[in-house]
């Protein structure tokens, strides 16, 4: 074989390396300054530098203000003839010995004073003063605020609009600054197409590169995205060729990983080198660190939220490096962790979490952990990190979490914990909407888990459906197990249509529960605890089915939303779920019984601003209109509680 064919082969089968993310950056920061990496300046308007960084020292040109100013709106006089002046000895200036001035004129020769026109009065041939002025009052002397020469910004300060304003001030119209590093991010793949509406079957929208370009503007560099490359070797080298030439730092994206048409390392190894193929960190071990004599080549793992770790670890520090800037600190918060968290041992996990504040803790719910859902970063309060070594965290224990918004924001979250339903969204929307200081988090854990947070104090809400198999009736009896000393209220919010969900027209001729069992047909339920996997499990005890004879019964899924889903894509030929969900997806529905779903709020909760605000939003039209759009919701009198646990009294 030719020496480049084995190094083919190899390539294409050779195992990741398993390197910590802090050794493999410093490593590669070191290669890279060592090939001849620095940050490239350019001179630009100052009127254009906001938020540039300087190249180097910068000093004023000429004095500012650059002659003897007045401060006031006056007269400007020479000091001298006004002393002696007093309340009982005033002073007579005829028109000869004075100039009016206004502020910012030119302090007239012969004259080292400025006197407000509200402490003259006005004579018929000149004015009179009842106080002396002292010399140079109400002046601004020359280089009162800048001297020439002086250094107005040292290098690499980021130029501030104020700084403008002094260098503009110091006769400084031009600046060196760091010219922002021009970036190229390459997307690969047969099966992405760039962003439509109408995706084909297989079709991936090609969204990493608006997301990664977005990402290296706000830190400072200029983003370029190449065409779709095919997974063809050939092509895909060629883009990076020519990338390389018109850019200083490159993303290649996607094909990082170890398949057949993965070929990313190959491509990077054969236009310069590789450093390194594998990370420690999860999302994104098989992130790629290459490059071409200074310029970083980086292979970006294609799934979104592992590729937006790696550009956040491995590219913004680079950007930093180029504009001579020490990276800010991430701020950080103690929380607790509402559900366990399990970690590889050999990777540095990064996991995305809901935060709010319920009492004084900073509750910290794990979001999905799947690369692929770019959603879960769009929610994301907050990254837990897990370090290398540790196989996870406990539910309740204390984690330090880095902070994605501001404190003062999540003391204003309105903590959701509990049941999925899509009018929770609509309520989040309302709420933020009136109160823009608010906002709404939802983790749909089902009714028990609810229950379950609010008895460890996790959350302000949860909203429950659970049927008492006893006597037909809804959650009142779950509170009174569940809270045996009281302190919660149980809050009226609707009554839903649950019913079996199916392909449109029906194609099985499913007519009921019962109908579940014939085989061929594949079921989708919801996960144990939920208030309708409750529901599912009594219809099918009461009416004698065997669940084990259900296809698919123990396929679980979190959310009424994603059990629609499941038929729409036809992976599934039926669900339990509401009608909301199934209008949402142009299901047909079958319904099975109505439900009354609530919303539980410990005491301590209730008297929050975010909790009496949202009791209003229940109450308003606002809120019922929306229910009406989403169709399958009975609504008698949201917010009304239906029924208050009173605390027990402690026994003295
Ligand atoms: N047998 C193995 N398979 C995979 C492994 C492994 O170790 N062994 N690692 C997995 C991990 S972890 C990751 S991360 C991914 C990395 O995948 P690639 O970098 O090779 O990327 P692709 O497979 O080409 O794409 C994956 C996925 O990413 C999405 N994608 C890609 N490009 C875009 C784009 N421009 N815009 C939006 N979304 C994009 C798309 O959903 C692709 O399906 O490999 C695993 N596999
Ligand atoms: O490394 Mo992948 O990025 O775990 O998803």
């Amino acid at each position: 074989m030719l020496r480049d064919e084995i190094k083919e082969v190899h390539m294409a089968f050779q195992y990741l390396t398993n390197v910590p993310l802090a050794k493999a950056r410093a490593e590669y920061e070191e290669v890279l300054i060592k090939e001849g990496f620095a940050g490239k300046t350019e001179n630009i308007s100052v009127m254009e530098s906001c938020g540039r960084i300087t190249a180097h020292a910068v000093y004023a040109q000429i004095c500012a203000p650059h002659y003897h100013s007045s401060a006031m709106d006056g007269i400007a006089v020479n000091a001298k003839d006004t002393f002696g002046a007093t309340e009982t000895t005033p002073v007579h200036l005829k028109t000869s010995q004075f100039t009016v001035v206004d502020t910012g004129d030119a302090i007239p020769e012969g004259c080292d004073a400025v006197i407000m026109v509200e402490d003259i009065v006005q004579e018929q041939d000149g004015v009179c003063l009842y106080a002396a002025a002292s010399p140079w009052q109400h002046v601004r002397q020359i280089g009162e605020d800048i001297c020439a020469e002086e250094m107005i910004l040292c290098s690499c300060q980021k130029i501030t609009p104020s700084a403008i304003g002094a260098l503009i001030a110091g006769g400084v119209l031009e600046i060196d600054v760091f010219r922002r590093p021009v970036v190229g991010i390459i997307p690969t793949g047969d099966e992405i197409v760039p962003p439509t509406k109408s995706p084909k079957k297989g079709d991936i929208l090609e969204f990493n590169g608006s997301i990664f370009s977005a990402m290296i503007r706000e830190w400072g560099g200029e983003a370029v995205i190449y065409p779709i490359v095919p997974d063809r070797l050939e092509a895909i080298e060629e883009m990076v060729k020519r990338a390389v030439k018109e850019c200083d730092m490159v993303l290649l994206n996607a094909g990082s990983s170890a398949g057949r048409e993965d070929y990313s390392c190959q491509v990077i190894d054969k236009i310069g080198d590789v450093l390194y193929h594998g990370l420690a960190i999860k999302p994104g071990k098989p992130a790629i660190l290459g490059y071409r004599r200074e310029k970083p080549i980086l292979g970006v793992p294609g799934y979104p939220v592992s590729g937006i770790i790696v550009i956040e670890e491995i590219l913004h520090p680079l950007i930093d490096l180029w504009n001579h800037r020490k990276g800010e600190e991430h701020p950080y918060a103690d929380a607790v962790l509402s559900r366990a968290v399990v970690s590889g041992l050999k990777y540095h996990e990064f996991v995305r979490v809901r935060l709010g504040y319920v009492g004084e803790r900073l509750i910290a719910s794990p979001l999905s952990r799947g690369s692929g859902v770019i959603s879960s970063f769009m929610k994301a309060d907050g990254m837990l990190e897990i370090p290398q070594g540790l196989e996870g965290c406990e539910a309740g224990s204390r984690v330090k979490v880095r902070l994605l918004r501001p404190l003062s924001e999540l003391k204003q979250m309105l903590v959701d914990i509990g049941s999925h339903d899509p009018l929770l969204d609509e309520l989040a929307d309302l709420l933020h909407r009136k109160n823009p200081e608010m906002y709404m988090s939802s983790a749909h854990v089902g009714s028990m888990g609810g229950i379950m947070a609010a008895r460890r104090k996790e959350n302000h809400i949860a909203g429950i459906h659970l049927l008492d198999v006893k006597d037909g009736s809804y959650n009142v009896s779950f509170l009174k197990k569940y809270f045996p000393n009281g302190g919660v209220r149980l809050v009226e919010c609707v009554g839903r249509t649950q019913g079996l969900m199916v392909a449109p027209g029906n194609p099985h001729n499913i007519q009921g529960i019962e109908d579940l069992q014939h085989s061929g047909l594949r079921y989708v339920n919801r996960q144990k605890g939920s208030g309708t996997r409750i529901l599912i499990d009594y219809l099918c005890k009461e009416k004698g089915i065997r669940t084990d004879v259900i296809y698919g019964y123990e396929r679980e899924e979190f959310t009424h939303t994603s059990v629609a889903a499941q038929i729409a894509w036809g992976t599934a030929d039926a669900g339990l779920g509401i009608f909301s969900a199934a209008n949402l997806y142009g299901l047909d529905f079958l319904p099975v019984c109505i439900e009354q779903y609530d919303l539980l709020i410990p005491d301590d909760a209730w008297d929050t601003p975010m909790v009496q605000a949202l009791m209003e939003i229940l109450k308003s039209d606002a809120f019922k209109a929306s229910l009406k759009k989403m169709g399958g919701y009975e609504i008698g009198e949201p917010g009304r509680v239906r029924e208050r646990l009173e605390p027990a009294k402690k026994s003295e």
